[in-house]
Formats: C-alpha cells, structure tokens, sequence
C-alpha cells in the first residue's frame, strides 16, 4: 500500500509533553522524547515546546536518530485580531518550518477557541462563527496561503473540537468557500469521531485536498462520559479520550484504503495525547508503530 518513499510514519511528542497542559510530562526531556520516537520506528515528529528552536541544534539532534519536521502547529486569529497580527507571527512560524525542510504548515483559527478552557464544557460552548467571521476566515486562510507559497509551501487546515471548524458543515463549508490552490485540508481521525461525525464521510469527500494525516484513535466511553458529564477538552484528555491507533473505536484500515486509492503523498502523523504518567509513550509509540505495519505495511 502506498506509493514507494511517497508517505512517510511520524509522531508527534504530544503523547510525551503536551504543550496545552505542559505540567503533562513535564519531566520528560527533549532527548528522551525524539530518543523513544526513533526507537519505536518512527521517521519524522512535529515540533513540542521542549524542543529547540535554533534550527543548528534541532537538525543535529533529530539527524542523529534518523527523524525529521513533518510540520507543526500554527494558532491563527483571523477571527479575532487584525490580519497582519496573525500574519507576522505566520511568517517566523513559516520560515522555521521551511529552514526545517517541512512542506506543509498546521493552521487552526483559534479566535473565541474554548480548546484551552479547562473548565468550558466543550459540546455546549463551542463557537460559532457569525457570518462577518467566515468573511474574515476565509480571506485570511487565502492570504496565508499566498504567504506559504512564497516560500512553496502549503497550509494545512486543522479543523479541531472547541473551535468554529469543528463539524462536518463547518468542514465543508471552509473546503468550499477556500481556494482550493491555497488551502488544503489536515485530517484528524480523532477529532471527527470525538465529535460524532462520519470521518470516512469527510475523507471521501475531502480526499483531493487533504495533504496531511493526524492520527489519533478515541476511546468511545470516555467521549460518551465527556458529553454527558459536560467536561472541557482538556479535562477529555487527561480522561483519556484519545490514544494511539489500535487502541481506540476506529479501524483505520478503510482510512489508509482511502488515501491509498487517491494516491495520497506526504506524512501520517501518530497523535495521541494523553497522561504519560498513566499511558507511557514509548510503550504506546511501539503499540501504534505495530497496528500501522499490521494494517497498511508502512
Ligand atoms: O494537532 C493537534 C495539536 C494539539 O495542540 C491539539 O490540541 C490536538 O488535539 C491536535 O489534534
Ligand atoms: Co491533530
């Protein structure tokens, strides 16, 4: 399965370190984090707010295990700041990734986001964008886009759960309304089943724009709990309603299928965070290393 050298396996140290709830690993060193990654199989990480950001060091560190950038995550308030707030910060963002040989750049908007509210239940106070706010989405996501290109690259739209770009319509509406040369989509296993969508639905009818792959399996009671308890995003995830693929509710086998068919090129990204202290992440790395060799011979 999959174009030879096309797609490449990595991880992201979220299940190490979790940069929106550091105290989660807080003790767990850059080191031993892109140590583990190597030692379980895995040829390419996003970036964690341990690692380092002079480009010198961070090559050499990730070269001497055989790792490189897939991409990392970008905050965007186009919905909540002025444009050229959100453009500066892009740029540096950019040009890091871009000095990392990373192709693609994570974006999320983040204006009126409640993902890093630990106490706001996240089913019933997620926004909802109004319709100067689309205005103001989709025009931004185009111009960084544009930005990107400069330096040929692409943005990668992650829809996320406690943000306006959440739901299967909010998915669509943002893949219709974008340009499709200057936005593509990054898809999330895990965030679509958290939210009760069909994710293979989304896939299907995103396949040709997707240019990158979070992979996060849900653990199905904890994100029944989370619903019905009202608990926030955070409190979710220290709960556990996310781990590693195999572990979870979905089979991604239809998943890889899919991409495979469509001729997918680029990076699956494993992406489970959860409490290191309760699930060791060098343990769930060797775990989602297998399912993923069982399921589609990467
Ligand atoms: O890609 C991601 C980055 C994290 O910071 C985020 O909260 C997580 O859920 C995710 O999917
Ligand atoms: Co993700």
């Amino acid at each position: 399965m999959f174009k030879e050298n096309k797609v490449k396996l990595g991880i992201a140290p979220i299940g190490w370190t979790n940069d929106d709830m550091p105290e989660l690993g807080g003790e767990i060193t850059f080191e031993q984090c892109i140590s583990e990654m190597a030692l379980a199989g895995f040829v390419g990480c996003e970036v964690g707010n341990k690692y380092p950001r002079d480009t010198k060091v961070l090559k050499k560190a990730l070269s001497l295990r055989g790792l490189s950038i897939a991409s990392a995550w970008f905050s965007a308030f186009l919905t909540s700041k002025p444009f050229e707030e959100t453009a500066e910060a892009f740029k540096a963002h950019r040009d890091f990734l871009y000095e990392m040989g990373a192709k693609v750049i994570v974006v999320s908007e983040q204006g009126n986001s409640i993902q890093g509210q630990m106490e706001t239940p996240l089913f019933d106070k997620k926004p909802v964008f109004t319709e100067e706010e689309w205005d103001l989405l989709i025009d931004g996501l185009n111009r960084l886009g544009d930005l990107a290109a400069e330096k040929g690259m692409n943005i990668v739209y992650h829809h996320h759960m406690g943000t306006g770009i959440q739901t299967t319509e909010e998915i669509d509406r943002l893949m219709e309304e974008t340009d499709p040369k200057k936005v593509s989509l990054l898809y999330d296993t895990g965030h679509l089943v958290f939210s009760g969508e069909d994710h293979l639905h989304v896939l299907n009818k995103h396949i040709n724009r997707i240019r990158h792959v979070h992979l996060k399996d849900v653990r199905i009671e904890v994100a029944n709990k989370v619903r019905e308890e009202k608990m926030s995003f955070l409190q979710a995830v220290k709960a556990g309603v996310f781990t590693v693929p195999g572990d979870g509710v979905i089979d991604f086998k239809p998943v890889f299928e899919a991409l495979d068919a469509a001729g997918y090129e680029g990076w699956f990204v494993v992406e489970a965070e959860q409490d290191p202290a309760i699930a060791n992440p060098f343990e769930y790395a060797l775990k989602a290393r297998q399912y993923i060799r069982e399921t589609c011979g990467l």
